[in-house]
């Protein structure tokens, strides 16, 4: 069998990404406090069918995800459909991959078209941090369900008795992986440690992050993939990421004390995603379907692949994994690439994953190959700033990613792009983009 991946449909046509646009992202609690991720979801989905001029009845399927679960809207993806212009017939299901989650969603959507089941669908991924499922502790649920059996009042008394004033206490989602306890920040303290990432690196890709996506805001190209969004009740709007720190001295990262690891830590503030709002959608069809209506793709899926690692020791080493399998798939080497596209959780876990990149060690011992994946060169990776400064509404990054990389490759004239990301559960997602 060949390691090649083949991604077309029966015609030998390959899937064609349209377009991608996304909400501006914005800092927990600030411009879209109050606003669900089902309303920026809608929020994008409608304006990416608007600026498409598509009729929205050619939509076949519709996948979406989000990471914090809204338990009121399980499938987010069929909300949706029923409350934007969409037609009611379009299919709808979401997923959920952690923080790769439209890397997941996109590639449902791949294979759908690649199935020949559908032509044109549409992916993406929301997340929002201000509008949180609260939930009750363990002791207090518990109690409530045994309420509901109760039928004397004597019996009921007994239940309340069972709980302390701590048992009443709201408790919001954790940022943490389930099996192990440990929050994202302390898994990339853990990584920091065990690969020697020292905190001045941490804090020169932070700045480097900040700087470049600044810059790239200032050029104006991120007016085509990211929307101007009116908040509800349309009081106000939001136009531009607002995490951005243009002109950010270097000095002011040092001065941060370090957040998961107050003693011995580096991981601070700054060289973290911060906890985000927001959306993103990306449009895809079959080739042939893309001509067909008159669009003209602003890139092509070359390969993909995910990857899967132990929880308890570099959870976010995902990258690592996943692009040498998107690499071989595509035929590939690393040093064939235009561009490189990591997600930056958190400086540390960006800059493990680089050295590993680079390790031939690491390729004998866990990939067992011979051939370190490769060194990245500066001047091809994250060229427009990543994570650290956009920020990170966890399964609307995939998507951006994909967005902006055929958006970037397409402006330096076409190429391949690799994006890739790690993801809770010790997951992690690569895809390779083709833009002519
Ligand atoms: C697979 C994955 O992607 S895993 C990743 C999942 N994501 C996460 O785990 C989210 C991680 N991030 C977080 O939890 C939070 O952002 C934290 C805990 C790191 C920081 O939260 P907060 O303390 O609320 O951050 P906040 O924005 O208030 O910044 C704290 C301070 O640092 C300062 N600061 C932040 N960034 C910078 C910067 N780039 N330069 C200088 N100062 C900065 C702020 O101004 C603020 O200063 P102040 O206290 O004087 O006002």
């Amino acid at each position: 069998m060949s390691d090649r991946q083949q991604v077309t449909n029966a015609r030998g046509e390959r899937i064609a990404i349209v377009a991608g646009l996304r909400t501006p992202f914005a800092k927990q609690a600030t411009a879209f406090h109050g606003v669900s991720a089902l309303d920026m979801g809608k929020m994008v989905v409608n304006e990416l069918l608007s600026r498409s001029e598509l009729d929205p009845k050619l939509v076949e399927q519709l996948v979406y995800g989000q990471v914090v679960q809204m338990p009121a809207a399980p499938n987010i993806a069929r909300e949706i459909v029923l409350g934007t212009g969409m037609d009611v017939s379009t299919d709808a299901y979401s997923v959920t991959r952690a923080c790769a989650t439209s890397f997941q969603s996109t590639v449902n959507i791949a294979e759908s078209i690649m199935t020949g089941n559908i032509e044109v669908g549409i992916a993406g991924g929301a997340d929002s941090s201000s509008v949180l499922p609260i939930g009750v502790s363990k002791k207090l649920a518990h109690a409530l369900v045994d309420l509901t059996k109760a039928r004397t009042f004597g019996q009921k008394l007994a239940i309340f008795r069972r709980l302390g004033l701590k048992d009443l206490l709201p408790v919001p989602p954790a940022v943490a992986e389930y099996s192990t306890g440990l929050s994202m920040g302390q898994t990339a303290e853990q990584m920091a440690k065990s690969h020697g990432i020292s905190r001045a690196d941490q804090d020169a890709l932070a700045h480097r992050s900040h700087s470049l996506a600044a810059e790239t805001w200032a050029s104006g190209v991120l007016r085509d993939e990211v929307m101007v969004a009116h908040v509800p009740p349309y009081k106000s709007f939001i136009e531009q990421d607002n995490n951005i720190r243009a002109n950010s001295e270097l000095e002011s990262y040092a001065k941060l004390r370090p957040v998961f690891d107050r003693k011995h830590g580096t991981v601070t503030a700054a060289n973290s995603t911060p906890l985000t709002d927001g959306a993103s959608a990306i449009l895809l069809m079959s080739e042939g379907k893309a001509k067909a209506l008159g669009y003209t793709p602003i890139g092509y899926i070359k390969s993909y692949a995910f990857a899967a690692i132990d929880v308890w020791e570099d959870m976010l080493m995902g990258p690592s994994y996943a692009t040498p399998l998107a690499l071989k798939r595509a035929g590939m080497q690393l040093e064939d690439l235009t561009l490189i596209e990591m997600h930056e959780a958190f400086a540390a876990q960006a800059l493990a994953n680089m050295k590993m990149f680079a390790s031939k060690k690491f390729a004998e011992e866990k990939l067992g190959q011979s051939r370190a994946i490769g060194d990245i060169d500066m001047t091809r990776f994250n060229v427009l700033g990543g994570s650290i400064a956009y920020g990170h509404p966890f399964a609307a990054t995939g998507a951006r990613l994909i967005t902006q990389m055929c958006n970037e490759l397409k402006r330096r004239g076409g190429g391949t792009g690799l994006t890739t990301a790690c993801a809770a559960g010790g997951l992690g997602a690569a895809m390779i983009l083709e833009v002519e």
